[in-house]
């Protein structure tokens, strides 16, 4: 946070700013926290949620589907904001997640610099892996800000990932309701 914090008052005085001034003064340690605590927390594994699994005594066995998970994600091209909607489906075996572990998840691979292609594929991996189950499907859907704010400057488009795999993967009505619920 020291080493952030006086390199974006490098960054802020280069671009002719007044760092005295009351209100800016404090802006290299307001983005040093934002960074470490806030929007780049997922980088330190110490803050990966624990995760709690409870023993599938129901015997269900057909998909769970958590839609509409909201995230905020950061272009490591361009470390402006992604943010879009995640859907995560998968069919348990022995064990089932807790609901809001999912969130959680995505948060954490969400907050730090990255690339939606890879956010995808982390979160599939990590969901499979917990559950000890290869029947898994991830879409996002997100606005990413330097399409829109910057260089094309274009509003409104939108990119969608998926990846599906196992019996997510073999069935087309499962993989619809993960990618429809992204158009809403
Ligand atoms: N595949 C992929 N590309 C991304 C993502 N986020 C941003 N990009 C793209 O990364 C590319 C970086 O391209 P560069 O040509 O190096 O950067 P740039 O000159 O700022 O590009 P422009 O955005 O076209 O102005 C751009 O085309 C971005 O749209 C992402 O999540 N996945
Ligand atoms: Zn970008």
């Amino acid at each position: 946070m020291k080493l952030i914090r006086k390199k974006f008052k490098d960054i802020i005085e280069i671009l002719g700013f007044d760092i005295t001034h009351d209100s800016i003064k404090d802006t290299p340690d307001r983005v040093a926290k934002m960074y470490v605590n806030e929007i780049f927390k997922g980088i330190n594994p110490v803050n990966k949620p624990k995760v709690t699994v409870f023993k599938n005594e129901y015997g269900y066995h057909t998909p769970l589907m958590e839609l509409n998970i909201p995230f905020t994600s950061f272009c490591e091209h361009h470390f402006v904001p992604i943010q879009g909607k995640a859907n995560i489906g998968y069919i348990p075996k022995d064990y089932v997640i807790g609901l809001s572990k999912i969130h959680r998840l995505v948060d954490f691979y969400a907050r730090r610099p990255q690339v939606q292609e890879r956010l995808t594929m982390q979160i599939l991996q990590e969901i499979s892996l917990i559950l000890d189950t290869e029947d898994v499907g991830v879409v996002l859907k997100a606005n990413h800000s330097c399409i829109s704010c910057r260089g094309v400057k274009n509003m409104g488009s939108s990119t969608l990932t998926s990846v599906f795999r196992g019996k997510m993967d073999n069935d087309p009505n499962l993989k619809a309701i993960l990618l429809d619920k992204n158009y809403q």
